[in-house]
């Protein structure tokens, strides 16, 4: 058994010790997902909707302790992680709706009975999850997951054990029958421990990376459904907008919310060359140092926390680094914030105009800037990612909106809005290597059950009549 702990990354406290799954054990939540699996996925759907509807009254009586916990945990502030419950608790209605909606039953008279559209669960799901929202994100599997009727092993990040317990606590006290739900807790040992087993889906949010690895892990193994949601190299483009002020508002909360640690987060800021560009850059630099980054509880609140951990502080420091080496210009330099431990980073503004950058995702609040000559070339930078997740325009001109938005190749576009801030009801995911086009939020339905479409006939007729070319 390794033993681990997920600490505090504001003041390095430990929040949470514990034990990581040992292989029998990961191997004992399969067991038991399987086993409960039949039954869960005959039940009437009404049975598995009250059982969510029981775990979100939970939820709901929980949540100021909850987010508390997860703010201890990933240094989030309280303001944000009261939100990450409401969501927790919301996905319930809208993962009621989005399975009728999508993946109902439904049925149409025709010349012979009637032709009927069903979906039926794939089996056990593993839900891997990351750290930056721990509730919410695999809460926007496990959700719809147990509607369709799939039974689940959940196995949260190493970073967040704190609120995989309390979610599986929740879930406990929702009282699903045994085996539907099943936590193991660990690091990626546990997670690759987990997809050695005989599972019918993975059910991933995480790093591009990671996605890439269970690509080529599950590639012979198409029964498999896997459902990736992943980083992104997301572009804002800024063009023709006159008020620098608002600009500079919509770009902070793209690239600097919850520490640049959304995977929505805008990482490359698109500007005009010349005084149009100079105005944007200028107004987002002197916005992004009066942003308070503090701990969780400080008063006066916070805009955001620490990175999620010292480690990956410095490596993400160090991806910065590697960039300015290569030419970047600095515009806000990062590094350590004034008295607080290494996990908290100042915001940084990089010029990587003809610079040879890798297109890669720092998961920081570390914005790169762009200048193109072009509305054409500002679209062509936009595109130029092997990423797809998210990506913006701000703009006075509704027209370059209709270019942009015919153009631009992304799962979730804004337009005068942050790239992040997502809403449950729309669909959630990207292209390329930001995913595998089985977007989550409200489509996580579609992925959570197969359809079947039956043609039925209410007795034995014979139909000899239809049968061309009997003799
Ligand atoms: N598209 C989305 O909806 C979305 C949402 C949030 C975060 N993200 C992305 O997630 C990343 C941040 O989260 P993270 O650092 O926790 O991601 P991560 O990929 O490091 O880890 C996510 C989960 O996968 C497990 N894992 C990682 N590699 C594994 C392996 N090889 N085998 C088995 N399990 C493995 C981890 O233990 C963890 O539980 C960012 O890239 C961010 O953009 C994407
Ligand atoms: O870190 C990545 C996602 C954060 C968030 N996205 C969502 O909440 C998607 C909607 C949902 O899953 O219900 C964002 O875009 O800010």
């Amino acid at each position: 058994m390794t033993r681990f702990t997920s600490t505090n990354p504001a003041t390095g406290e430990t929040v949470w010790e514990g034990e990581a799954a040992s292989i029998e054990q990961v191997g004992a939540a399969v067991e038991a997902a399987r086993a409960a699996f039949p039954d869960w996925a005959d039940r009437p759907r009404q049975d598995r909707i009250d059982a969510v509807k029981r775990y979100q009254a939970v939820l709901k009586e929980r949540a100021p302790e909850m987010a508390e916990a997860i703010s201890r945990e990933t240094g989030k502030a309280l303001w944000e992680t009261k939100t990450e419950l409401a969501s927790m608790a919301g996905k319930v209605d809208i993962s009621i709706r989005a399975y009728d909606e999508r993946t109902g039953e439904r049925s149409s008279e025709t010349a012979f009975g009637r032709a009927t559209l069903r979906h039926r669960p794939h089996g056990v799901s593993a839900v891997l999850g990351p750290f930056n929202f721990p509730g919410h994100l695999p809460n926007g599997h496990i959700v719809p997951a147990l509607l369709a009727g799939d039974t689940v092993v959940f196995k949260p990040s190493e970073e967040t054990p704190l609120t995989g317990q309390l979610m599986a606590e929740c879930l406990e006290a929702a009282d699903l029958p045994k085996g539907v739900f099943n936590m193991v807790q660990g690091g990626r040992d546990t997670g690759a421990a987990l997809l050695d087993q005989p599972i019918d889906a993975l059910m991933f949010t995480g790093s591009g990376a990671a996605g890439a690895h269970f690509r080529r892990k599950f590639a012979d193994d198409p029964h498999v459904i896997l459902a990736l949601e992943l980083g992104g190299n997301n572009p804002l483009v800024v063009w023709d907008a006159a008020d620098a002020e608002a600009v500079a508002g919509i770009v902070v909360q793209s690239a600097f919310v919850t520490t640049g640690q959304r995977c929505s987060c805008a990482r490359r800021l698109i500007v005009p060359e010349g005084a149009q560009g100079d105005a944007i850059v200028e107004a987002v630099a002197a916005m992004s140092d009066r942003l308070n980054f503090a701990p969780w509880d400080s008063d006066p609140e916070p805009y955001a926390g620490p990175l999620i951990s010292e480690k990956a502080a410095s490596a993400a420091l160090a991806a910065l680094q590697q960039r300015i080496d290569a030419g970047a210009r600095v515009i806000r330099a990062s590094g350590p914030v004034d008295n607080l431990p290494g996990a908290f980073v100042k915001p940084a503004i990089i010029d990587v105009t003809g610079v040879a950058v890798e297109d890669e995702e720092m998961f920081a609040p570390f914005l790169q800037v762009l200048r193109v000559p072009s509305f054409d070339a500002a679209i062509a930078a936009a595109n130029a990612t092997k990423y797809g997740l998210s990506a913006g325009l701000v703009s006075d001109d509704a027209k370059l909106w209709d270019r942009f938005i015919n153009r631009i190749r992304a799962g979730v576009v804004n337009f005068n809005r942050p790239t992040t801030g997502a809403a449950g009801d729309m669909p959630f995911g990207g292209l390329g290597a930001s995913g595998n086009h089985r977007p989550s939020a409200y489509y996580a339905a579609d992925y959570c059950a197969y359809p079947v479409a039956s043609f039925e006939a209410g007795a034995v007729k014979n139909i000899e009549s239809e049968i061309k070319g009997l003799r």
